[in-house]
């Protein structure tokens, strides 16, 4: 089964509208041509809709980094699956450890969040991944089922298949170490088992599973040169559009 991989970039609390609207004209004009992958571009809220805007036209992706559950409602603070469909987004990603770390989200309102934003015919990117302490303890596998079963309970097999789940070991996150790729592909494989246990083999085989966590133009193809992991989710190598689309190339090359 292929699938095409899917290259996003997380810019956390970063970019201005000035600064995000720069980064995309850089991205476009250098990842013109790179059509074996799919790209994303994941900016913050307030730069949504101009970035929406300039990548008009183009095969490049909008997707936010968060979401509440409900359309709408006295819920200050909040941005909702339809505010994010109305801006033009594509993609959400739900569940990042950054969220579950400093947010305090559960993997019960990553599975609210992952479905209210398929009612809004949105895809959800998935974020699942264990701490240092987690892998230290050998608990790697039971961590990353729980989430993944808590996250994908109640959906469909074709909503399953169509979305695109993160595997993000903390540890690796922000911090220059990276899985090696042979630890990336044996959770990546495991948590694509999962999917195949709860929604069968069609499912699993069209579930995109992206690795996130230090990756780089140099590591990039490598990883993706493993079966089972179908892009990355970047994170400071998205600031920049050399390193982004570094990597973007690097996948390109490695297919
Ligand atoms: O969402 C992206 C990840 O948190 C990875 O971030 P990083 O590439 O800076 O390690």
């Amino acid at each position: 089964m292929s699938r095409r991989p899917i290259i996003a970039g997380n810019w956390k609390m970063h970019k201005t509208i000035a600064e995000a609207l720069a980064l995309v004209q850089e991205i476009k004009e250098a990842a013109a041509g790179c059509d074996g992958v799919e790209v994303a571009v994941c900016p913050p809220f307030t730069a949504l809709a101009p970035v929406v805007e300039a990548l008009r036209g183009t095969d490049i992706a909008v997707g936010a980094q968060n979401v509440h559950w409900e359309d709408k409602g006295a819920y200050t603070g909040e941005i909702s699956p339809v505010m994010l469909r109305d801006a033009g987004c594509r993609y959400v990603i739900i569940g990042h450890s950054e969220r579950r770390q400093y947010f305090g989200e559960t993997d019960e309102n990553v599975n609210r969040k992952v479905k209210a934003v398929f009612a809004q015919g949105l895809t959800p990117i998935m974020c699942v991944g264990e701490t240092l302490a987690e892998r230290e303890a050998g608990v790697t596998e039971k961590v990353v089922r729980t989430q993944t079963e808590a996250g994908l309970a109640a959906l469909t097999g074709e909503q399953v298949a169509g979305m695109v789940i993160a595997y993000e070991p903390v540890w690796a996150i922000g911090t220059g170490k990276t899985a090696s790729d042979e630890d990336a592909q044996q959770v990546i494989s495991f948590i694509r088992g999962i999917v195949a246990g709860l929604y069968g083999d069609s499912a699993a085989g069209r579930v995109r599973i992206q690795y996130g966590g230090s990756v780089k133009p140099e590591n990039a193809a490598g990883l993706m040169a493993k079966p089972d992991i179908d892009g990355a989710l970047v994170g400071g190598a998205s600031l920049e559009a050399a390193s982004f689309t570094g990597i973007i190339r690097a996948v390109v090359s490695s297919e």
